[in-house]
């Protein structure tokens, strides 16, 4: 086991995103025989590969983002297509500023790293309030995601905290892009009977007949008080237990044949191997005083 220090230690630190997933900069956290990667750019979780190797994160072939070599421009980077993003301080254009918010086009800061653990590896990066941050959006804060691997589980929290002298709102998700073989052969069970939004219909609410969720068509919906479970099925199996806590809305999203065309980053048929279900606070925002900390996560484990 090697372990680095808890205290942040900037040489070591910096020096952890070595490695490289597509061309991103990213650092690899080891448990047993699971692996996730995570890019510096918007602490973006891109890769998970638990105890039997298969890959669970979808990440586009076409991908934008900030590129190895690339200076981490003072610029916004483009969005990264896949892994999780962490949408923040706005979901989608719910509110003023920019789709998703800033957090997933900026580099973090690594803050520890406890790699190669037998039992669990944990890596935590922040994000604080810089002047490139308060032109876009004018408060003070720290947001912080701890990826935590165990042997079949993931668990990623994010803490936001106020750490200005006035109250702001804010909305957000950790927008997983959970990779599936098969869209056809996949199904998200449990949402039965919860309420939902649905983005395609300039969000009308409705109730959620079906036991459980096919794609065939874009599907853009946001649930609302949903269960704190639900499960990822492919071919009538149990692939991903996916539970939450501190989020109060799920949102479920795949762009679909027709919506997928229009994503340059995206290859067309790749509607087929994904399917977006996010921890969110999208249908109302989180109000946070001076000194409040939000925390929510979302925990994956191999059904
Ligand atoms: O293309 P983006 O900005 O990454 O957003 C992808 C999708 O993210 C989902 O969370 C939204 O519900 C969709 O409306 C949106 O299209």
């Amino acid at each position: 086991m090697s372990t680095l220090p808890t205290a942040p230690n900037d040489m070591v630190l910096s020096d952890a995103f070595h490695d490289n997933l597509l061309g991103l900069p990213c650092l690899t956290l080891v448990c047993g025989k699971s692996e996730v990667r995570i890019a510096r750019q918007g602490a973006q979780v891109l890769s998970w590969r638990a105890s039997d190797g298969r890959e669970r994160f979808y990440l586009s072939v076409q991908t934008g983002g900030a590129k190895q070599g690339e200076a981490d421009a003072s610029t916004l980077s483009p969005a990264i297509r896949g892994g999780v993003p962490i949408c923040f301080p706005q979901f989608s254009v719910r509110g003023p500023i920019l789709k998703h918010g800033f957090a997933r086009a900026v580099p973090w800061t690594l803050e520890s790293l406890v790699n190669h653990d037998a039992e669990r590896s944990v890596a935590v990066l922040t994000l604080r309030d810089d002047a490139r941050t308060r032109s876009i959006w004018p408060c003070s804060f720290v947001a912080q995601l701890t990826v935590a691997l165990e042997a079949d589980r993931l668990a990623l929290t994010l803490q936001v905290t106020n750490s200005g002298d006035e109250a702001w709102p804010f909305t957000g998700a950790l927008h997983s892009y959970l990779h599936v073989d098969d869209i056809a052969k996949a199904e998200l069970a449990g949402l039965q009977g919860t309420h939902y939004q649905d983005a395609t219909a300039d969000n009308v609410e409705v109730i959620d007949p079906d036991g459980s969720i096919r794609i065939d068509a874009e599907l853009d919906r946001v649930y609302l008080a949903p269960p704190a479970s639900v499960q990822l099925r492919e071919e009538g199996k149990p692939a991903l237990q996916i539970g939450k806590t501190g989020f109060t809305d799920t949102v479920v999203w795949n762009p679909g044949p027709q919506l997928v065309q229009t994503l340059k980053d995206m290859p067309d048929d790749d509607w087929r191997h994904m399917l977006c279900v996010e921890a969110a606070c999208a249908s109302a925002p989180v109000i946070m005083q001076p000194g409040q900390t939000w925390i929510g996560s979302q925990v994956l484990s191999i059904a």
